[in-house]
């Protein structure tokens, strides 16, 4: 990748001192600035090539404009405070650091599992005014109980082994993640319409895009168990606020642990007033380990893009056209040839000629993350998510196939961790399956696949 140039970086936000320290170590001039109004940051953004952030900056199409910003960095998960497209329609890298804070935002999710469960924070403030109250906290085991959880990606993955070690039955949905991946470290899948009825605690860890707006409703409220218990430590407005009021009000939910709002701080205090709400102003990611690892890898993440090394962390689909030549790199491309229209909004597409072969991909970024929609013929069933270790072969389809291929992987000591098939079932296609590790050597799959590549991103 050709080196970006990058001088000056703007931290608008209580970021660890380790990133400030890194950016210097290499040549960049940082200035920290907190809490500016956004006519202010409007003004100030103008001198500087990167921007980093955490959640309260909003980064919109306004500040975008009035910048000449290569790089905006995430020192951590959601970009729903970014307009990625409009940095995208910019030529802006729009960069996050997605696995800094998992452990402690699943740890947050935990506590305010058992927070529910036991009365903890109302025991605590009821003691410290003085009372001795032992029957009004009386509270249920989560021994034995169920636990859904919305969203089964990093965090919904370490919030399902904890709670099972406390003996609840994780069951789950996600319309990426495998029901066969989830199964193997014991969360059962099945629709939203089969989990609601089931659960007596549901957790929710999606980013915030159209189609988890609202996923707790009035009508997803009442499919639920009377007294349900429901925790946001992902987004405010995952959970419709206004339907869980009402819900809490009639006793359909029990209670409620929320470390995310619509607003932040919210001005309507209605929920966090609510007898039965536990609530935390977004401490998910508020731990020293998660800051300096967030810190951390954002600032080596814009020291590698400014030496021309591999771009991580990338979401905006600028970044997602390179990956994608990245990976068509790795099938040894001798020639190559792009083309890439303007497609949807955020969409790419591109066509690699090599050795007389066409090669056209297209991927777009879903909820802050870049995804792999079509290889060639193959159009994914479900959108590749392009981060970890990914394998991509070409093979007809047969029931032996996935497998083989992991019986193959495994006794390389490579698990695979994701798969992702091509809707058509019909001649040669590709596949794309999330590994532990890469392979030491790719032919090991020849005698099953016709072609085959590996990249890490
Ligand atoms: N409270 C806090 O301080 C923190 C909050 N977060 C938030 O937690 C959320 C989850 O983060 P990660 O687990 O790292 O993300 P992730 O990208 O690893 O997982 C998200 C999962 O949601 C799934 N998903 C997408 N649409 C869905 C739908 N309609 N229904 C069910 N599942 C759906 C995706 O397929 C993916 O597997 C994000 O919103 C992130 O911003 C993350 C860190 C700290
Ligand atoms: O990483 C995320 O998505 C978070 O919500 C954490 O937000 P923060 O960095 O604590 O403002």
């Amino acid at each position: 990748m050709a080196p970006i140039f990058i001088k000056t970086v703007l931290i608008s936000e209580s970021v660890d001192p380790r990133c400030k320290t890194i950016l210097e170590e290499n040549g960049i001039r940082v200035t920290e600035k907190q809490n500016m109004k956004k006519d202010e940051l409007m003004a100030e953004i103008k001198d500087y090539d990167g921007l980093v952030v955490r959640s309260a900056t909003k980064v919109t199409s306004d500040i975008i404009n009035a910048a000449n910003l290569k790089i905006i960095g995430r020192a951590g998960t959601g970009v729903d405070n970014v307009d990625v497209d409009a940095a995208t329609k910019k030529g802006i890298i729009v960069m996050n650091t997605p696995s800094g804070n998992t452990i402690s935002a699943a740890e947050l999710t935990c506590a305010l599992l058992m927070s529910l469960s036991r009365n903890v924070p109302q025991a605590a403030m009821s003691m410290k005014q003085g009372n001795w109250d032992r029957k009004k906290f009386m509270g249920a085991e989560l021994y034995g109980k169920v636990l859904g959880i919305v969203g089964l990606g990093r965090i919904g993955k370490e919030v399902a082994s904890r709670m099972q070690s406390f003996g609840m039955r994780t069951i789950g949905y996600d319309p990426i993640t495998p029901p066969e991946v989830t199964a193997s470290w014991g969360v059962e899948q099945m629709s939203l319409e089969q989990l609601w009825p089931q659960c007596d605690y549901i957790t929710v860890h999606t980013p915030l895009m159209p189609s988890t707006v609202g996923l707790l409703n009035d009508e997803t409220f009442a499919k639920c168990k009377k007294g349900v218990k429901v925790v946001n430590c992902a987004r405010g407005g995952i959970i419709d606020e206004a339907a869980l009021l009402r819900a809490l009000e009639s006793g359909q939910c029990g209670g409620a642990g929320l470390d995310v709002f619509v607003e932040e701080p919210p001005q309507n205090r209605s929920l966090v007033d609510h007898p039965n709400v536990i609530s935390c102003p977004h401490l998910g990611a508020s731990t020293k380990e998660a800051q300096a690892r967030c810190g951390e890898d954002i600032a080596l993440q814009i020291v590698d893009m400014v030496k021309g090394k591999k771009l991580v962390g990338a979401v905006s689909s600028t970044p997602v056209k390179k990956i994608i030549f990245s990976y068509m790199w790795t099938l040894q491309v001798n020639q190559t040839h792009c083309a890439s229209d303007g497609a949807a909004s955020g969409m790419c597409k591109v066509e690699i000629v090599a050795n007389g072969s066409s090669y056209k991909a297209s991927g777009s970024v879903q909820g802050g993350v870049p995804v792999l929609l079509e290889l060639s013929d193959s159009v994914f069933k479900q959108p590749v998510s392009l981060t970890g270790n990914l394998l991509f072969f070409k093979a007809s389809a047969s029931p032996q196939l996935l497998s083989s291929v992991a019986g193959l992987l495994a006794t390389e000591g490579v698990e695979i961790e994701s798969y992702s098939a091509p809707a058509d079932r019909t001649g040669d296609l590709w596949y794309c399956v999330g590994v532990s590790s890469l392979l030491r050597d790719l032919s090991a799959l020849k005698p099953l696949v016709k072609e085959a590549a590996q990249l890490t991103i």
